[in-house]
C-alpha cells in the first residue's frame, strides 16, 4: 500500500504536491480520487494523480478527506493526461481536467450523493388531491412536477419547480414523497425501439480485414491498424465484429466518431448489434444533458457499460480493460481540440492503445497523409478494402466547368444545365438527390455592384455572410451580427447584389426550379432544435424528402441506398484558403461526399460544379485516385518540409494593440532563434492568415522539426525567457496544428 499521494490542486499551478495518506484512507485513495488537502492556511480540492512510497520531503501533511466514493479516472488515462501535458505543452492540471467531463468533476466534488425523489405510491396521487389544500404553493408545484415526470433527480426537481429543497423535505415528512440516494439511469434513447441485428456474412475483403485486426488485438504487443476502406466498403461492419471479439475476451471497446457523424443512424447501428444487453452501450456526445452525461460516465466506471461510442473526449472514458479503440474518419480535423490542451484524439488514442496494450484501428476512406505515411513506413499495419460491398460500383464523378456555363448564354446561374437535368431525371424516377455546399447562409457576402463595397466584420478580417430568412449579416468567426442595410453604406446605391451562395439561397432557387419536389435543408442553422436532425434524416430515409441540401453535416457517414445523385456546388473557395492542407481537405471532402451516392442497387452519379476544374485535388478526386493524389501532394510537402515530413508547431500571439503584438512576437522569435537547434526550421513572425478576430490582432511563428521534442523544449524556454510579457498579449502554442487559420 502506497503511503504518499501526489496531488494536483485546483489552483492552476503546473506542479503536484506530496501528501501523506492517513491509515483510515489507505483503502479509499486511488489514482483519480478527488481529495481535500491542507494548503497553506486553508483547504483546497484536487486530484490524486500518482501514488508513491517515498517523498523528497520529510514532513508531509495528511490528506484531510476523500470526496466521492470512487475514482473517476483510470490509471492509464491519468498517464495519458501526463503525456498530453508534456507533448502539447499544457499545464498538467488542465489536462487532468480535460480527461474528466466538467459535470462529472463537479458532482464528484463534495460527498453529496445524487438524490432522487419519487411519489411514495400511486395512492399518493389521490392523497395529494385530498390534502392539496394543506400544501403550500411551492409544495404543490413540487408535487405536480413529480406527477408529470415520475422519478426525478432532486437537483432537477428543484430547478423544474423553481424552488429549494425545503418544500421537498416537507413533503417527505408528510409521507408523500420518497427521497433516496439510489442512482436512476436515464436512457437518453428511451422510447426508441431497437431491434437486434445479427452479424452480416462478411465480404472477402472485410473478412481479411477483420482477421488482420483480430490478429492485432490478440498479439502480445497489439499494433495500430490503418483501415483504408473506400466509402461503402463496410468498415462499420468490421468494427462491429471486432468489438464482438473484444467482448468475447472479456474486454471493452471505445469507438470515436467525429461529432457531426455522431448521427442517430450511426449510434443505432451499434445499439442494434448489442441490443440483447442494451445497457452495455454508452453514448457520449455534446448534446447530452448534464445528467445524462453523468449517468453514462458512471455506468462506464461501474463496468455496466463496456462499449463506448462518442466524440473526441470519449477517448478518456474509464473503460477498465479496453481490447479495441476505433477512430472512425480518422482524417477529420475535429479530432483536434481547439483549446488547451490542444490534443489530437487520434494521436492520443494511439498513445492510450500503447499504454493499455490494446489494438487501435484508424478507419477512413481518405486517410490523413500523416497516417498514410505511418502505414507505408511500417509504423502502422496497413489494411485496405478497395471495393464496395457487393461490388457496387463507385459513383461516376463529373466535373462541370462553371466558366463555360457562363459563356454559353451570357448569364451565370447557380446551377448548371447538367445538374438541373440530372435532378429532374431523379425526380422522375423517384430517386433521391443530395446537394452539398460548405457554407451556411444565403449568400457569401454582400457586394455593391456600384462601388464594390463588401461588408466586413468590424472585429475580424473576414467578410460577413448574408442570412436571408433573418435579413441579417453575420460574421461566422465571432458571431457578431447586424441588420442588412437596404442601401450600400458606402455609396448609397440601392442595387445590392448577392455574390456567392449559401445553403439558404440554394434551397430557395431549388424550390423555384422544382416546385413539386419536397426539399429540406440541413445545416447548423436549421439543426438548433434537439431532434431536428433525427426527424429530417428519418423523413429522408422513408422517401418523404426528394432533395436534401446541406453543409458538411450531410457529408459524413450517412448511408441512404436511394440517393443516386450528389451535387457539389463550388468547392473552390476552400482551395483558396491560406493553409497548406487546403488541397487535402478538398480531396477528402469530395471523396466523402461522392461516397454518399449509389449505395443501393442503382449506380450513383456525382456532379461537381467548379470554377477551377483543373485543380489536382478536384481531378484526383474525380478519378478516385487516392494514391495519385498522395504522390503529388507528398512531393510538395516534402519539398517544403511540411507534415507528414515534419511536425509543426504554430505559436499565435493575440492582442488588441497591433504594435504590441508584433513587437512581442519579434522578441519571442529572437529568443527562439537563440535556443533552437539546427534541426528546427524556424519561420519569421508573420500576421496570421486571418489577421484579426474579435477585435484582436494575431501574429504567428511556425516551427517545423522531425521530432516534436526538438521544438517543445526551446519553445518552453523562450516563452519563459520573456520576462516582461505585456499584459494585453496572449500566447497559444499549438503542437501539430491542424489548421493555420
Ligand atoms: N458483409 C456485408 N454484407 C451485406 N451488406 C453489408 C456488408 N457489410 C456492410 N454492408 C452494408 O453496406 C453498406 C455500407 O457499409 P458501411 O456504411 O459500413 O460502409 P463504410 O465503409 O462505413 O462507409 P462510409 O465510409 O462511406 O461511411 C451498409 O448498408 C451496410 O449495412
Ligand atoms: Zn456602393
Ligand atoms: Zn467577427
Amino acid at each position: 500500500m502506497s503511503r504518499i499521494a501526489k496531488v494536483a490542486v485546483d489552483l492552476s499551478l503546473d506542479r503536484e504536491f506530496d501528501y501523506q495518506i492517513p491509515d483510515e484512507l489507505v483503502s479509499t485513495v486511488e489514482i483519480g480520487s478527488r481529495v481535500s488537502v491542507p494548503f497553506g492556511h486553508r483547504h483546497v480540492n484536487g486530484f490524486v494523480v500518482g501514488l508513491a512510497d517515498e517523498s523528497d520531503l520529510d514532513e508531509l501533511k495528511p490528506i484531510s478527506q476523500v470526496l466521492g466514493e470512487k475514482s473517476l479516472i483510470t490509471e492509464p488515462v491519468m498517464e495519458l493526461a501526463r503525456w498530453m501535458s508534456s507533448y502539447y505543452l499544457a499545464p498538467f492540471e488542465t489536462c487532468v481536467r480535460s480527461v474528466l467531463p466538467a459535470i462529472v468533476r463537479r458532482k464528484s466534488r463534495g460527498e453529496k450523493k445524487q438524490l432522487t425523489v419519487s411519489l411514495v405510491n400511486s395512492n399518493a396521487k389521490e392523497a395529494g388531491n385530498l390534502i392539496c389544500e394543506d400544501l403550500t404553493d411551492k409544495q404543490r408545484a413540487v408535487f405536480q412536477c413529480l406527477e408529470k415526470n415520475g422519478t426525478m433527480l432532486l437537483s432537477e426537481l428543484i430547478a423544474a419547480a423553481e424552488t429549494t429543497a425545503s418544500p421537498v423535505k416537507s413533503l417527505e415528512k408528510k409521507g408523500l414523497v420518497h427521497i433516496s440516494s439510489e442512482s436512476v439511469y436515464r436512457d437518453p434513447h428511451a422510447g426508441v425501439e431497437i431491434l437486434k441485428t445479427a452479424p452480416l456474412e462478411l465480404m472477402p475483403e472485410q473478412a481479411v480485414a477483420l482477421e488482420k485486426i483480430v490478429t492485432a488485438m490478440d498479439a502480445e504487443k497489439p499494433q495500430t491498424v490503418l483501415l483504408h476502406g473506400v466509402t461503402g466498403s463496410g468498415k462499420t461492419e468490421v468494427y462491429l465484429q471486432a468489438i464482438s471479439h473484444a467482448l468475447e475476451q472479456g474486454k471493452g471497446a471505445i469507438v470515436l466518431v467525429p461529432e457531426i457523424a455522431l448521427t442517430p443512424q450511426t449510434v443505432d447501428r451499434f445499439r442494434a448489434r448489442f441490443a440483447d444487453k442494451p445497457e452495455r452501450v454508452a453514448v457520449l456526445h455534446s448534446s447530452l444533458a448534464d445528467g445524462e452525461r453523468y449517468d453514462e460516465w458512471h455506468r462506464i466506471r461501474s463496468g455496466e457499460a463496456t462499449i463506448v461510442i462518442g466524440a473526441r473526449s470519449a477517448l478518456f472514458a474509464p473503460v477498465k480493460n479496453p481490447g479495441l479503440i476505433v477512430v472512425d474518419e480518422e482524417h477529420e480535423p475535429t479530432y483536434k481540440q481547439d483549446e488547451t490542451p490542444r490534443y489530437s484524439a487520434r494521436d492520443a488514442a494511439v498513445m492510450r492503445g500503447h499504454r493499455e496494450n490494446c489494438a487501435v484501428v484508424l478507419g477512413s476512406a481518405t486517410p490523413a497523409l500523416e497516417s498514410y505515411c505511418n502505414a507505408k513506413n511500417g509504423k502502422y499495419l496497413y489494411v485496405d478494402m478497395p471495393s464496395r460491398v457487393d461490388d457496387r460500383r463507385m459513383p461516376e464523378i463529373r466535373v462541370v466547368d462553371m466558366r463555360l456555363e457562363g459563356q454559353r448564354d451570357g448569364k451565370r446561374g447557380l446551377f448548371s444545365k447538367e445538374l438541373v437535368f440530372e435532378i429532374r431525371a431523379r425526380l422522375d424516377r423517384a430517386e433521391q438527390t443530395m446537394i452539398f455546399l460548405n457554407r451556411r447562409g444565403f449568400s457569401a457576402s454582400l457586394v455593391c455592384p456600384a462601388c464594390g463595397y463588401v461588408s466586413e466584420c468590424e472585429h475580424c478580417s473576414v467578410k460577413r455572410t448574408y442570412h436571408k430568412a433573418r435579413h441579417r449579416l453575420i460574421c461566422h468567426l465571432c458571431g457578431d451580427e447586424q441588420g442588412a442595410p437596404d442601401r450600400c453604406p458606402e455609396c448609397g446605391s440601392p442595387e445590392f447584389k448577392y455574390s456567392g451562395a449559401g445553403t439558404e439561397k440554394i434551397e430557395e432557387v431549388m424550390a423555384k426550379l422544382f416546385p413539386k419536389a419536397n426539399i429540406a435543408r440541413m445545416d447548423s442553422d436549421t439543426m438548433r432544435k434537439k431532434n431536428a436532425h433525427r426527424e429530417i434524416l428519418s423523413k429522408f430515409r422513408v422517401g418523404k424528402i426528394d432533395i436534401l441540401i446541406g453543409t458538411q453535416m450531410i457529408a459524413k457517414g450517412l448511408d441512404f441506398p436511394n440517393v443516386t445523385l450528389v451535387g457539389v456546388v463550388n468547392p473552390d473557395h476552400a482551395l483558396h484558403m491560406a493553409d497548406f492542407r487546403a488541397g487535402e481537405r478538398v480531396f477528402q471532402l469530395l471523396t466523402q461526399v461522392a461516397g454518399r451516392a449509389g449505395r443501393g442497387q442503382v449506380a450513383g452519379e456525382v456532379l461537381v460544379q467548379t470554377y477551377t476544374p483543373h485543380h489536382p485535388a478536384i481531378q484526383f478526386a474525380r478519378r478516385m485516385d487516392f494514391e495519385g493524389f498522395c504522390d503529388q501532394e507528398l512531393e510538395f510537402r516534402k519539398e517544403l518540409f511540411y507534415p507528414p515530413y515534419s511536425h509543426l508547431t504554430c505559436i499565435t500571439l493575440r492582442g488588441k494593440h497591433e504594435s504590441q503584438v508584433e513587437q512581442t512576437c519579434d522578441l519571442l522569435w529572437q529568443c527562439l532563434e537563440q535556443c533552437v537547434s539546427s534541426d528546427v526550421m524556424l519561420s519569421p513572425p508573420v500576421p496570421a492568415p486571418i489577421s484579426r478576430v474579435r477585435g484582436e490582432y494575431r501574429w504567428q511563428i511556425l516551427l517545423r522539426a522531425e521530432k516534436t521534442g526538438e521544438m517543445t523544449r526551446p519553445v518552453r524556454r523562450a516563452v519563459a525567457a520573456i520576462k516582461k510579457w505585456p499584459k494585453g498579449v496572449r500566447c497559444t502554442i499549438d503542437i501539430d496544428a491542424a489548421s493555420l487559420l
